[in-house]
């Protein structure tokens, strides 16, 4: 490698803080060490150092870690400086590293060298980057089995079944005529693939949930203009996000904002009040309205009349009768799912909980080892459909059955990026902040 195979960058948030942490990793990383910090600590035992730059000068103290290669994150040698965190204090250390001949690193690189040293596979990369993402205790739950290679290891079981089928054929097909090898191989065979298939498949039913709490529920509030609708999405943000005014049709665009509830993030959109109208912004704000709606996950539909509730043909729709305070005698109870007061505050609870009870139920769920991104689902489902086709191809002969199980176990071997993923390698990194 040249000289700038040794990269660098600050690991840690914004400045200033208490703490910056700038991390080294590359072949020349004991060389800047010693040239930094005098010395190179023992492997792995934070060393209270003094940090010199050119000329001697001291640059600040602070705590000094090596990882020796292959023991390290990057697969390679590599540093942590923990230093004050101070603008200044990192620039003069940043530059310094410039001086030594390192060179800054790109978004996730360090990410991808251990990629590249086998220290991760894709999916727990893919993890990692939740991890950092996540927002809410439930996409951190999530994360958390992706990054920590509890899901890598269910793929590589599978992938380990499917290479024990392939070389059970394999060897049917090169031996059928000697004795040594029993014909009765294959039924096993095709039982565990069975079996394989039903396990994917299972697996396959949480992607749905996942995605939700990896992408969060998009909640959309609808109604007629003057409902209520920017008012409640006010009061459930605790925030005021939208305007609120006594004139009809004041909500022209969607406007969103990102909520947590029982764990989930939930994506809330307010919208402009369903009407006819010959006003062009409304209009077009209307358009938007039912755009968001016929993508939500779940509508939340207010009108402050019994007989005006909007008809939205939305699934999971929850009806809310709103201004409760000023129009008590006009609602019989089973005119809506919750009526509200956002005035008084009457009902905002039991809407809460309407709103939860429509969540995903997580109990259904054993673990969160689940598919979170479309482009392990759609591995999974190739890797499916090859299975069924290959249990399918009997009649097709055994060679046939053995390229479906080939292709099944490519498909899995491009989540874990085992195989032919050169070309994913630089979308999947370019999420990474640098430092990661
Ligand atoms: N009394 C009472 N008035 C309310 C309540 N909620 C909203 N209002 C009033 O109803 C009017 C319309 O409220 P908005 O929240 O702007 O209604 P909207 O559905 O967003 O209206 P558009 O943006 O025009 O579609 C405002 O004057 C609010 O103060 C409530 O719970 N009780």
């Amino acid at each position: 490698m040249g000289i700038s195979d040794t990269i660098y960058a600050l690991s840690s948030g914004g400045l200033p803080s208490g703490v910056a942490m700038i991390r080294i990793s590359g072949t020349r990383t004991t060389e800047v060490l010693a040239k930094l910090s005098g010395k190179i600590p023992a492997p792995r035992l934070a060393k209270l150092s003094s940090i010199r730059g050119r000329n001697d000068q001291l640059i600040d103290q602070g705590l000094v870690l090596f990882f020796k290669g292959p023991g390290s994150f990057t697969g390679e040698d590599c540093a942590e400086l923990q230093l004050h965190g101070g603008k200044a204090v990192v620039e003069a250390v940043l530059t310094e590293l410039a001086y030594l001949g390192c060179r800054h690193a790109e978004a996730g690189e360090f990410s991808r060298r251990a990629f590249q040293n086998d220290k991760l596979d894709l999916v727990e990369i893919e993890g990692l980057a939740d991890l950092i993402a996540a927002e809410t205790e439930m996409q951190r739950r999530l994360a958390v089995e992706h990054s920590s290679g509890h899901l890598s290891s269910l793929y590589e079981g599978w992938s380990r079944r499917l290479v024990h089928a392939r070389a059970m054929i394999e060897a049917e097909l090169d031996f059928a005529d000697e004795e040594d090898v029993p014909g009765s191989v294959s039924p096993s065979v095709w039982a565990d693939m069975s079996l394989l298939g039903e396990e994917i498949g299972t697996h396959l039913d949480g992607a749905a949930v996942a995605e939700i709490i990896r992408d969060g529920l998009n909640v959309v509030i609808a109604g007629a203009p003057n409902a209520g609708k920017s008012s409640l999405l006010n009061a459930l943000a605790q925030r005021d996000i939208a305007i609120v005014t006594e004139i009809a049709g004041t909500t022209r665009d969607v406007l969103s904002v990102d909520l947590s509830l029982a764990g989930f993030s939930i994506k809330l959109h307010d919208t402009a009040g369903l009407r006819e109208t010959q006003d062009l912004v409304e209009k077009e704000g209307i358009r938007r309205a039912r755009n968001v709606i016929s993508k939500a996950d779940l509508v939340i539909a207010l009108s402050d009349n019994p007989c005006d509730f909007p008809e939205l043909g939305a699934v999971g729709t929850i009806r809310v009768g709103t201004k409760i305070d000023s129009n008590p005698d006009l609602w019989d109870k089973s005119a809506a799912d919750v009526l509200i007061s956002v005035k008084t505050g009457q009902g905002m609870e039991r809407l809460i909980d309407v709103i939860v009870s429509r969540l995903p139920d997580l109990n259904a769920f054993s673990n969160f080892a689940l598919p979170s991104r479309r482009r392990h689902v759609d591995c999974l489902n190739e890797a499916r459909t090859a299975i069924h086709s290959s249990l399918a191809a009997a009649d097709l002969g055994l060679d046939i059955q053995a390229e479906y199980l080939r292709i099944a176990g490519d498909a899995l071997g491009r989540i874990t990026g085992r195989v032919d993923v050169e070309d994913l390698l630089s979308i999947i990194f370019s999420e990474f902040c640098v430092g990661k």
